[in-house]
């Protein structure tokens, strides 16, 4: 069994742990090390891991540590942990947004196998969606031991250009809250039609789900099923047409270009710390 560590112990860790001890992984193998006493206290009572106050306790034996901390939390950590880590040469998983590989390498050793990864929050109840990128000094063993932890909270991918991460930190990372802000507009436009807000908000969530669900198991195009839904001059080719004059796929487009911005912008403020 993988003895694992984790740096941060907030929602992307929990949703980590919890995926990984439901798919088989012993609690007596992970530790988290993390600074709040409350979330130290709900880790242990919820998953029967042990917690730490120092990183460096956490992480002494570990074969792999996960990084589970603000991208801007990486260089106060990189001090503590560099020389435990160039000893033990772990293998080194990060799910910060924006940071670089070669990045980690300089605040970490460029002799360590590194995953930088984006999970995202639907991992909470196994239904995440993550990107993998690996180093050279990954090896086929470390890529599934990457793979595994991050498939215990729904499906992966490989990406081989790193350049590519801020797009899937701005497609799938941040994604689950674009379609929290669609379902949150939906709401509110039932509302202001005088819909009840109890009524307008289950409406919108169930359909969100369904759409969701027939989007995975019908394997079907997105274009399609949208189709199959509009009626030739019905009610969906009013709305739709109605987003086309709005330019619906310029809007996304521009919020994607400007998460993807922003994941460039975090790694970039991190150069001149
Ligand atoms: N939330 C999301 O949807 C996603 C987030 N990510 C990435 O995951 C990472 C973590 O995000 P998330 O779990 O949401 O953040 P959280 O704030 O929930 O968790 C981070 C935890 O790390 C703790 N921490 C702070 N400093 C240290 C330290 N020096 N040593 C150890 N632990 C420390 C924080 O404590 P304190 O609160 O005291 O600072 C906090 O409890 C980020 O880099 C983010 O980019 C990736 C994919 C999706
Ligand atoms: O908003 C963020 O920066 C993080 C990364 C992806 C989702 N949340």
């Amino acid at each position: 069994m993988t003895r694992i560590a984790f740096i941060g112990g907030g929602n992307m860790a929990r949703s980590l742990i919890g995926g990984l001890l439901k798919t088989g992984a012993a609690a007596a193998n992970l530790r988290v090390a993390e600074p709040q006493a409350q979330a130290r206290e709900s880790l242990g009572r919820d998953f029967g891991v042990a917690t730490f106050v120092d990183n460096q306790l956490a992480v002494a034996d570990a074969e792999v540590l996960v990084l589970a901390v603000k991208p801007q939390i990486m260089p106060a950590i990189h001090a503590q942990l560099r020389d435990t880590l160039q000893r033990n040469r772990p293998l080194l998983i990060s799910i910060a947004a924006g940071v670089r590989i070669d990045q980690l390498e300089r605040w970490f050793g460029s002799l360590l196998p590194i995953v930088r990864c984006m999970p995202n929050t639907p991992a909470l109840i196994g239904a995440g969606a993550t990107g993998l990128c690996a180093n050279l000094r990954v090896t086929p063993q470390q890529r599934e031991q990457a793979q595994h932890i991050l498939d215990a909270v729904g499906i992966t991918r490989w990406i081989d250009d790193e350049a590519l991460m801020d797009t899937v930190t701005a497609l799938s990372g941040s994604g689950p809250a674009y379609f929290f802000a669609i379902v949150e507009a939906l709401e509110d436009a039932a509302v202001a039609q005088g819909m009840p807000r109890e009524t307008a908000r289950i409406l919108a969530t169930q359909t969100c789900l369904g759409a969701g669900r027939m989007l995975v198991e019908s394997n079907e195009a997105p274009s399609v099923l949208r189709q199959r839904v509009t009626s030739p001059n019905g009610t969906t080719q009013a709305a739709l047409e109605s987003f086309s004059a709005d330019q619906l796929p310029r809007i996304v487009a521009r919020a994607v270009a400007a998460a993807t911005r922003r994941g460039e912008e975090l790694a970039a403020a991190l150069d001149k710390s």
